[in-house]
Formats: structure tokens, C-alpha cells, sequence
């Protein structure tokens, strides 16, 4: 079979060869002479080591089907699927696999079909199936002997974790695989990858990065790569040293960089996993920046764009238009940066949308799970005091006090359960309606926001002002004071804006330090006087606590329906526009847009 690299496949392809379960090469192998059973075993056995034979077996007994016991059809659906999978025939597998979830197979089966499930739900990126079917998978642990199969799904579940960026969960779950079933190197090395992409996720994504934290990931990197190269598993020690990479990167130590990708270019590309080889020339392409090597940064940077043949990785997409843009402003072609600051900020708001459904079905899946639990508790309680009821009567004791006393017990019991599903579900609405640390509304939020606001001015055939305003020269603050610092900056200057806002104004974070106002039943002059009013209070803010003399300015975007129309694309992309030409203009100004 011809085998097309799918790039989105890439993890579930190899969860599927990696759990195959390892056989004895057979030669000749007389299908005639097996019974039923035997044929299974053996379709699964080969059914990634040797796809042919593993196929022609589900052929042959799928076209017995009356034949087949109830579990053996049910095996027998299981390796459908798989093949289904293998074939990139998604909507089948799925299809096929839940179907198992209902009727009355082997509990292994199940387990399994659960296991492919994760996987397949992961790789269409549909998050909330994925978690429903962890919950399921949780439940049906205990119950299962076989310790190889419990690894496996740990690692799948783990896979999954990382995917969704809940790195801390993919540990909990990496952790769990205490015993790591001997001989099994690959395995080993998969596990290391993964505990290791999770540690290097949780410790980037601290605004500031302990030395001595960094210094440790570099031991377990070189640990990993130990465990890879004993497995013998290229593709795994090449993205380990990516991660090597990205720490010393981040630690300013751009000629590492080099010296750790360079000499494995070649090598790299020879694994054929296209988003390595974006990553690795994305990597190369900053360290050269860092090193103020424009002629270098510019060629790796162009290979990443044209090997970013994937938009599921739009991180890296970002990442490369970032420094294209830079290299442009530094160059003084102002023409071709302002295009592809357009095209960075698409991409940027095109992963933070990705993260916040990835954020947001997390939520929804752990606030239902906690509903579910909940729920279960209250009927358990409720089912104890209606059998001690019953002794009650039957002892014939005081029961109509007791009998009140119960049912006051239960509708206390609901209540308590109403009021803790209503608070978490507060929670979660806080959570995605607000930005986490200026508290001002979310980007998700404010978008939805916006647009109900253009709708309602659109037919009162009222005027509506868009700002949108960005820090100057924050990387600096970031840079010399550390993000701590850089964070509080970002706090202050929204709760300032807050302030000259009115009432009725949406003022949104776009992400990073954009954010955007909308102004209901607002000309364009007021809405200028408002910019200005914000600009300057932005610029008087006092930053004596946190060390910095300098005042902290930004500039303003600004444009009005009349200008734009009432479509809020348009709108923020005109304001975006105008807060460029401010930029231009020499920043700390207001541009509107023409
Ligand atoms: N502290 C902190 N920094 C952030 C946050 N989000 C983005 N940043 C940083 O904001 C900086 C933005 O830098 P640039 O896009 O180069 O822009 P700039 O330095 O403000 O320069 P101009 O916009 O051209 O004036 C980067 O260093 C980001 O890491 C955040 O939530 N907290």
C-alpha cells in the first residue's frame, strides 16, 4: 500500500505502528489451517508489521460474518477499524469503533476501540469527543489485567494532553506508566519525548525562565537522547535536539543554536516530517537574528515559509512571518512590513483562536465531568436516605419527623448541587469571557461583543468608533525588567483605559499587547478625543514600584463605520491599519485610518 505522509496523521500514525503488538516474523503462513480465533490473533499481530496479510484475513472472515460469535465480530470490527485508520478513512473508524462502545463486547476490545478513539478524535482536532472518551477510559481501567495494553493508553491519553496543551495533565498521565515494559525501546523513547516536549512546554510558557529549571531540562534532554539513541529511533533524537535548541534560544545563546541544527540539517530532512524541518530553519532563522545576521535570518526564514506546507502548525506560520516582518522595518521597506505585519497578525489570531477552543473544550469537558461526579454523589445520598427510610417505617419510630427530616436532606443535597454546577459554570464563564491577567475582556469575547454592538448601531443607524492600540517598544520592558514586569505594565495600562472608557465602550484584549476599543453612538472626532484622552493617561501611568523611569507610551489606530462599514473585520483591519501609520509616524500618536 502506498502510504501518503499526512502531516495532521503524523501522531496517530505512529501510535498506530508503535502499539502493534510485536510478533515473530512468520514466513508461510497456511491461513486454511487456523481456526477463527487464530486468524484474529494473527491480523492483529501483523496489522501494522505486515499490512497485506492483516488485511487479506479481515477480508476472508468478514465475508463469514454468521459464523462469527459475538466477540469475535466485535474483534473483527476493531481491526476494521484500524485498517479504516490506516487508510486515512477517519469518518469509518469512528464510526465503526463507536458502534463497539454499545454492544456487549470483550471488555479489551472496548478498552481498545476507546484507545483509537483519543487518537482519532485528536488528529480531527475535535477536543471535547477526545476528553468525553478519556473519562470513559479512566472508568474502565481498573478493570483491565493487561499491563501493556494500560501503557498504552496512558501514552495515547498523554499524546493527546500535549496536543491540547494541557501539559501538566500529559504528565500526570506519563507518570502513571510506573513499569515500563522491558525490551520495549521505542515505547521508552516515545515516553521520554513526550514527558520531555510537555516539560519544555510548562517551562516556556513561564514568562520567566529559571536558569536553574532550563539547566536541569538540558539533563533530561540529554537523558532522552540516550534513551532514543538506544532505541535507534532518528526521527526522536532529531526532535529532541530541536528542544535543546529552543532552550538556548531562549537563554540568548544564539551560536548553540546553530552548532546544535546545523551539522543535522541533512539528517533532519531525511525523517521527512515536514513541521521538524520548518521548526528546525524557524530555529535557525531566530538564532541568526539574535546574532544580527539579516542575510542568514532572511534564508532561513524564507526555507521555513516554503516548507511550512502545513497550516495545522500555524504557530510556526507566525513565528516565521514575525521575523520576516522585522527584517523588512529593519531594512526600511516599509511597504513590504506593513504587508507582512498584515499577514503575521492573520496568523497570530488564527492560533490564538486554536488555543482558546483547545482552552475552552478543556473547561467544558472538566465542568461537565465535575456535574457528572457531582450528580452521582447527590443520587447515592439520596438513594441512602430512601433505604434508611425504609428501615425506618418498617421499625415504625417517630417517622413522620425523620421522613421530613430526610426529604429536607435531599432538596438540600439538590441545592447544594445547583449551587455548585452554577458556581463552576460562573467559573468557566469568567474564564473564557475575560483575559486572565488584565481582566479585561477577552479576545473570543470581545469579538462577540462587537459584533452584536455594529449589528444594533447598524439598524438604529447610529455611529461606532474602532480603536486599536498596541504598546511601543514593549519587548524592551520584557527584555530589560523581565516578564514579570512587562505583565504588570500590560495590568496598568488596561485598568487605565477602563477608566476613560464609558460604560457603554468594549474594551477587548486582542492578544499580546494589542487591544482594541469599540465605541457605540461615536463619531469619529469623539473618538479621537477618547484615543488621545487614553494615550496620554497611558503615558503618565507611574511605574516608580516597578523600577522604570521611562513613561510607557502607545500608539492608536483608529476608524469609524462611516469609513469602514459596519463589518467588524474590516473595521479592526482599518484600525490595524491606522495604528501601523502611527507606528510609522514616530508612535505615541493617534492615526486615523484613510
Ligand atoms: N510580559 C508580557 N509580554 C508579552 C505578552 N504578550 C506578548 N508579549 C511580548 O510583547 C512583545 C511585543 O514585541 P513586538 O511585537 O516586537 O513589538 P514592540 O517591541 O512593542 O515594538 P513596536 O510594537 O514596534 O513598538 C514581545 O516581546 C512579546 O513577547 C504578555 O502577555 N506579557
Amino acid at each position: 500500500m502506498q502510504l501518503i505522509y499526512n502531516i495532521k496523521a503524523f501522531w496517530l500514525l505512529l501510535i498506530l505502528f508503535s502499539f502493534a503488538l510485536q510478533v515473530v516474523a512468520s514466513n508461510e503462513i497456511n491461513l486454511n489451517t487456523l481456526s477463527t480465533d487464530e486468524l484474529l490473533q494473527l491480523a492483529d499481530e501483523k496489522r501494522s508489521s505486515d499490512y497485506i496479510l492483516a488485511s487479506k484475513i479481515i477480508d476472508r472472515l468478514d465475508k463469514i460474518p454468521s459464523s462469527l460469535s459475538d466477540n469475535q465480530s466485535a474483534y473483527l470490527a476493531y481491526l476494521k477499524a484500524y485498517r479504516h485508520s490506516f487508510q486515512s478513512e477517519y469518518d469509518q473508524a469512528i464510526s465503526l469503533l463507536n458502534s463497539l462502545q454499545n454492544n456487549n463486547s470483550d471488555i479489551s476490545i472496548k478498552y481498545r476501540s476507546i484507545g483509537m478513539l483519543i487518537n482519532l478524535y485528536a488528529n480531527r482536532q475535535d477536543w471535547h469527543n477526545g476528553i468525553l472518551q478519556i473519562t470513559k477510559l479512566i472508568s474502565l481501567t481498573p478493570q483491565i489485567k493487561n499491563k501493556e495494553l494500560v501503557q498504552a493508553s496512558n501514552i495515547s491519553v498523554a499524546i493527546f494532553y500535549n496536543q491540547l496543551a494541557q501539559y501538566q495533565h500529559a504528565l500526570d498521565y506519563l507518570d502513571k506508566i510506573k513499569s515500563i515494559i522491558d525490551g520495549n525501546l521505542r515505547d521508552k523513547c516515545i515516553i521520554s519525548q513526550q514527558r520531555l516536549l510537555a516539560k519544555l512546554r510548562l517551562l516556556l510558557n513561564e514568562y520567566e525562565v529559571i536558569k536553574s529549571d532550563a539547566n536541569l531540562l538540558h539533563q533530561d534532554i540529554k537523558k532522552g537522547l540516550s534513551v532514543c539513541q538506544t532505541a535507534e529511533a532518528k526521527l526522536f533524537i532529531n526532535i529532541l535536539h530541536t528542544y535543546q535548541a529552543e532552550l538556548y534560544l531562549t537563554d540568548k545563546q544564539p551560536e548553540k543554536v546553530i552548532t546544535a541544527l546545523l551539522p543535522r540539517l541533512n539528517d533532519i530532512k531525511s525523517v521527512q516530517y515536514p513541521i521538524l524541518v520548518t521548526l528546525t530553519y524557524n530555529l535557525l532563522a531566530q538564532a541568526y537574528w539574535q546574532l544580527g545576521d539579516t542575510t542568514n535570518t532572511e534564508k532561513y526564514a524564507h526555507l521555513a515559509l516554503e516548507n511550512d506546507v502545513t497550516s495545522t502548525d500555524s504557530f510556526q506560520t507566525v513565528t516565521t512571518k514575525h521575523l520576516l516582518y522585522q527584517l523588512a522595518e529593519h531594512k526600511g521597506d516599509y511597504k513590504k512590513a506593513f504587508e507582512l505585519h498584515k499577514e503575521y497578525s492573520l496568523a497570530k489570531q488564527k492560533v490564538n483562536d486554536e488555543e482558546q477552543a483547545k482552552e475552552l473544550a478543556f473547561q467544558l469537558a472538566s465542568q461537565k465531568d465535575f456535574a457528572n461526579k457531582t450528580e452521582i454523589k447527590t443520587l447515592t445520598r439520596a438513594n441512602d436516605i430512601l433505604t434508611n427510610e425504609q428501615s425506618l417505617s418498617e421499625q415504625q419510630q417517630e417517622n413522620s419527623l425523620l421522613l421530613l427530616v430526610l426529604l429536607l436532606t435531599v432538596v438540600g443535597l439538590g441545592v447544594t448541587w445547583g449551587y455548585k454546577t452554577w458556581l463552576s459554570q460562573q467559573k468557566l464563564k469568567q474564564l473564557t469571557e475575560c483575559d486572565d491577567l488584565t481582566q479585561v475582556h477577552s479576545r473570543r469575547h470581545f469579538i462577540a461583543l462587537a459584533q452584536q454592538t455594529i449589528n444594533q448601531c447598524q439598524v438604529e443607524k447610529k455611529p461606532l468608533t474602532c480603536l486599536v492600540f498596541d504598546l511601543d517598544r514593549f519587548k524592551k520592558i520584557n527584555d530589560n525588567f523581565g516578564h514579570h514586569t512587562g505583565d504588570a505594565v500590560l495590568k496598568e495600562v488596561a485598568n487605565t483605559c477602563k477608566q476613560v472608557c464609558r460604560p457603554t465602550d468594549i474594551l477587548g484584549r486582542l492578544g499580546g499587547e494589542e487591544f482594541a476599543i469599540i465605541l457605540p453612538n461615536c463619531e469619529l472626532l469623539m473618538g479621537e478625543d477618547l484615543a488621545n484622552k487614553c494615550r496620554e493617561k497611558i503615558a503618565q501611568i507611574n511605574y516608580d514600584n516597578l523600577g522604570l523611569i521611562e513613561p510607557i507610551t502607545a500608539s492608536f489606530g483608529i476608524t469609524c463605520v462611516d469609513v469602514s462599514g459596519f463589518e467588524l473585520n474590516k473595521l479592526l483591519a482599518d484600525a490595524d491599519d491606522a495604528m501601523y501609520s502611527a507606528k510609522q509616524h514616530g508612535r505615541n500618536c493617534v492615526q486615523s485610518y484613510k
